[in-house]
């Protein structure tokens, strides 16, 4: 099968005033046709920054060096005008701010339109915002994006990425904030969605549970370095990189009690229960130090 997705020996330095920052170090990977790619680390590891690479969204003055290969396109290479007719036409998107990214001026429904062909945009729309539990689709169609709750606009920008079933789509923790019903439905809707189409998705998550839901193949970075990559049964039940251990043990079992150890995060000492699974709720303050 031909890679939709090549990535070889890619390097980003990002360059700021006081720095240079090297995101990304000589990464190698590729993604097959069809396949759902779970990226993820820590923060800070590069996550975005592949996303940006992949969909040719780094910043104007970014160091690069190697190559990528999106579906026979060169994201990297490809000017910003070049890369935005790319992305309209071949990638769903659903950026990490949501909100943002949806047209001030514009309608919901407006924002469908512009995808939708044929007459059936609309009851497709309807559709996609029902199965993600969005309670009256209609009206939700007739808000302006200011008019969303963040966990609408969310939902939203899933239904929208997923709606003209594009051959490449791309989530950056495309969860994160919802509660756990949603966050199942979310999962549902983009495999829902790659099984229709046939296309590849790329998830950027924090949550090893939802990778392990969704994946088929997991890429695992540390400090901009890719240092483990595989079958998402092999990485997750047999990892062989220690980064990769310590991920997968700090996800605790299922109605565990787990009181966070990082000294300075605002949430020392708080208990988090797990009410659903890789869904944690804060369930009392126990005093830091515990
Ligand atoms: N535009 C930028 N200019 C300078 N440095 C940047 C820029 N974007 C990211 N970085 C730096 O590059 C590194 C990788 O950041 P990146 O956002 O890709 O990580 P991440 O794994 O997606 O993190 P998170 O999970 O917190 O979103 C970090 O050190 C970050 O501070």
């Amino acid at each position: 099968m031909n890679p939709a997705l090549q990535i070889d020996g890619l390097t980003v330095r990002y360059r700021t005033r006081q720095a240079e920052v090297t995101a990304l170090r000589d990464v190698h990977l590729g993604v097959a046709a069809g396949e759902v790619l779970a990226v993820v680390g820590e923060s800070g590891s590069g996550k975005s920054t592949l996303l940006a690479s992949l969909l040719g969204l780094l910043p104007t003055g970014t160091g690069v060096e190697g190559t990528v290969t999106v579906q026979d396109f060169d994201p990297v290479a490809a000017t910003a005008k070049e890369a935005a007719r790319w992305r309209f036409q071949q990638v769903g998107y659903v950026p990490q701010l949501t909100q943002r990214s949806l047209v001030p001026v514009l309608t919901v429904a407006e924002h469908f339109r512009q995808f939708g062909s044929g007459g059936d945009w609309r009851s497709q729309a309807v559709r996609s915002l029902t199965d993600l539990g969005l309670r009256a689709p209609e009206t939700v169609l007739r808000r302006h994006p200011h008019e969303l709750s963040g966990g609408m606009a969310q939902r939203v920008c899933i239904a929208l990425a997923t709606f003209a079933g594009k051959p490449l789509l791309v989530a950056d923790e495309p969860t994160s904030g919802l509660d756990p019903l949603v966050t199942v439905r979310v999962a549902d809707l983009l495999l829902e969605s790659r099984r229709r189409t046939g296309s590849s998705l790329v998830l950027v998550t924090h949550n090893l549970r939802l990778a392990r839901r969704m994946s088929t193949r997991i890429a695992v970075f540390r400090s901009g370095v890719l240092v483990e990559h595989g079958p998402a049964a092999a990485v997750l039940e047999d990892p062989l990189h220690p980064y990769t251990r310590s991920l997968i043990a700090a996800v605790p079992e299922p109605g565990r009690r787990l009181v966070l150890p990082e000294a300075g995060s605002d949430l020392t000492g708080t208990a988090l229960v797990e009410k659903e699974p890789g869904h944690y709720v804060a369930e009392e303050t126990v005093g830091a130090g515990r």
